[in-house]
């Protein structure tokens, strides 16, 4: 589902970034650890598309990404990658609803109100979808950027850093939550993160494959 081989890549006048290879099948977990500029967003990117590989191949979902233009990744990445990032980015102007319609507006989808109520009810948000993101909690705010990153059934779901300033319940509610979600969806989730907590607060009944990113790579 996801796999990689030789994986490298180099910022412009930067060191080169490489990375061990992986294989995490359909419905897997692949936890990405690493300390600050180990090279875990860039990983991410290169994951999503939104980077090309300077050297090796990443396949993600049965497509390598090396093959994938410019163009053809937009469409590809609105199905098929979920994205939770670490600032959630919702916009402050809209409601929880209709940040959610503008993902499938984004996505040059029709808007669906009965997929943004089933998604936001999945997440126990639905009865906060009139209010604006300055009315929620941290941990609302984030289940509702979760609903949005899942809300076109993507098949990958990327976390980046999804406990960064939360506190050890809230860190592991919120990394039950992502695991139980992708399980339901039967989605990939891979989680980058240099918090050492959350190896501990996933299922490990459920499993799922480490990989550390070390600054001696760099
Ligand atoms: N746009 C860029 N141009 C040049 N170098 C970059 C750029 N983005 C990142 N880097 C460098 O690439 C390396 C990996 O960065 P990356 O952001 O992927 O690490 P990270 O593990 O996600 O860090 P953090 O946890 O702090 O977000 C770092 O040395 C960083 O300085």
């Amino acid at each position: 589902m996801i796999s990689t081989g030789q994986l490298a890549y180099q910022y412009s006048g930067g060191t080169v970034l490489r990375f061990d290879d992986v294989d995490v099948p359909q419905g897997g977990v692949l936890l990405l650890r690493g300390v600050s500029g180990s090279g875990k967003s860039t990983w991410l990117a290169l994951a999503a598309g939104l980077l090309a590989p300077t050297a090796g191949d990443i396949t993600v979902a049965g497509q390598s990404l090396k093959a994938l233009g410019q163009a053809g990744g937009d469409a590809w990445r609105a199905t098929t990658i979920g994205f939770l990032p670490q600032k959630l980015h919702l916009s402050s102007a809209l409601t929880v609803h209709a940040n959610l319609a503008l993902a499938q507006w984004a996505a040059g989808q029709a808007q669906d109100d009965r997929r943004i109520r089933e998604t936001l009810t999945a997440l126990g948000v639905h009865t906060l979808a009139q209010r604006k993101p300055s009315q929620l909690s941290g941990g609302q705010a984030q289940r509702v950027a979760l609903a949005r990153a899942v809300l076109l059934q993507p098949r990958v779901i990327l976390a980046d850093e999804p406990t960064a300033s939360l506190d050890d319940e809230a860190a592991q509610q919120a990394v039950a939550l992502l695991q139980a979600t992708a399980k339901h969806q039967g989605a990939t989730l891979v989680i980058a993160t240099h918090d050492a907590r959350v190896a501990a607060c996933l299922d490990a009944k459920i499993g799922f494959q480490p990989m550390s990113l070390l600054r001696s790579q760099l």
